[in-house]
């Protein structure tokens, strides 16, 4: 095949980079990631100059492709839709997102689902398609305007898990009735208190545990093992790649759903390359409502 030039126009940086970096890159590696390109310079016939495709060739400005894992963006891709979506609600994050409820937490009508990280990319998405499968959905996020965010796109109840007394009480009150199904994107602390206040015969997707890919030590207990057993819980791990010969319905259905306006997104832009650092780290730190993205 072919080589082919092209120039990142929007950057991604999602969480994953934190646990993926820290096992398997060296001093000197090109940082991982992918970003959504224009194609420069081409004599390929699949990748002609103008288009635009979404790559994984980590945070770059330019590279060369010879096309092998690079996906062309539809040329019917809504032109009322920034191309940055194939990064976030309309990508990775919401294809996560779709998946991992529909497929792992198998959400009924009725049903009340729990998210944390609910004002993020990933998040903000599963419970928007809770709510299009007729379900009473909770959210937690860490900042008070995150909780007005988290009203003004549809779900039931939110609040602030930095702020609550208690994580307990605050889950309790939410939905005094407990929990059917668990997206889990944060582990830890958050984990032990939601795991006590779930429904027998709930389902826990583990989708994340953003507050302990820092951990030099795993920490130890609390054990569920009990909880588990008596509540007749099912609780399954996945990485999005599992559905990768579907990416192209679920795709399809995101977009959709964006058009008809049942799926809201946000993004929190940084502008720069040489900011993606600080981009990411702020996203770490919860500085972003919706999708972190770099615009080159
Ligand atoms: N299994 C899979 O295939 C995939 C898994 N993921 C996982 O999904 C989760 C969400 O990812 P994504 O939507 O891209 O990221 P987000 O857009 O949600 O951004 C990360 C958010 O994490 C929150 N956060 C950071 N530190 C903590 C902490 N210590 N405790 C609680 N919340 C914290 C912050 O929000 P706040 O202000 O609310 O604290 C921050 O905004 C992550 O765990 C990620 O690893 C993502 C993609 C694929
Ligand atoms: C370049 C896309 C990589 C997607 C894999 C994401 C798996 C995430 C796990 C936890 O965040």
């Amino acid at each position: 095949m072919e080589n082919f030039l092209l120039q990142s126009v929007f950057l991604s940086v999602d969480p994953y980079m934190r646990p993926y970096s820290r096992k398997m890159m060296k001093e000197g590696d090109v940082m991982i990631g992918s970003q959504v390109a224009r194609v420069t310079e081409s004599k390929n016939p699949e990748f002609p100059v103008g288009g635009y495709c979404v790559s994984n060739a980590g945070w770059t400005t330019h590279f060369i492709s010879d096309g092998k894992g690079l996906h062309a963006l539809p040329s019917t891709w809504p032109e009322s839709l920034p191309k940055s979506l194939a990064l976030g609600a309309a990508g990775m994050p919401g294809l996560t997102a779709y998946f991992g409820l529909l497929e792992i937490c198998s959400p009924k009508e009725g049903d009340v689902v729990l998210v944390n990280c609910a004002a993020g990319a990933v998040g903000s998405v599963v419970g928007q398609i809770a709510k299009i499968k007729g379900c009473k959905v909770v959210g937690s996020a860490g900042s008070d305007e995150k909780v007005a965010y988290l009203k003004e796109i549809g779900f039931d109840e939110a609040f602030n898990y930095k702020t609550v007394n208690s994580l307990e009480e605050a889950l309790k009150a939410a939905s005094p009735e407990g929990y059917d199904c668990y997206f889990e994107n944060v582990g830890g602390k958050f984990a032990d208190a939601a795991l006590q206040q779930m429904r027998d015969f709930g389902r826990i997707a583990v989708c994340g545990a953003i507050s302990m890919y820092n951990d030099a030590v795993p920490p130890s207990g609390p054990y569920i093992q009990p909880t588990i057993l008596f509540k007749q819980l099912r609780m399954e791990g996945f990485i999005v790649r599992r559905w990768q010969d579907r990416y192209e319905e679920g795709g399809k259905q995101l977009l959709q759903w964006i058009l008809e306006g049942k799926l809201k997104y946000h993004e929190h832009i940084t502008n720069g390359f040489e900011n993606m650092p600080a981009g990411f780290m702020g996203m770490l730190k919860g500085d972003n409502i919706g999708k972190a993205i770099i615009k080159v």
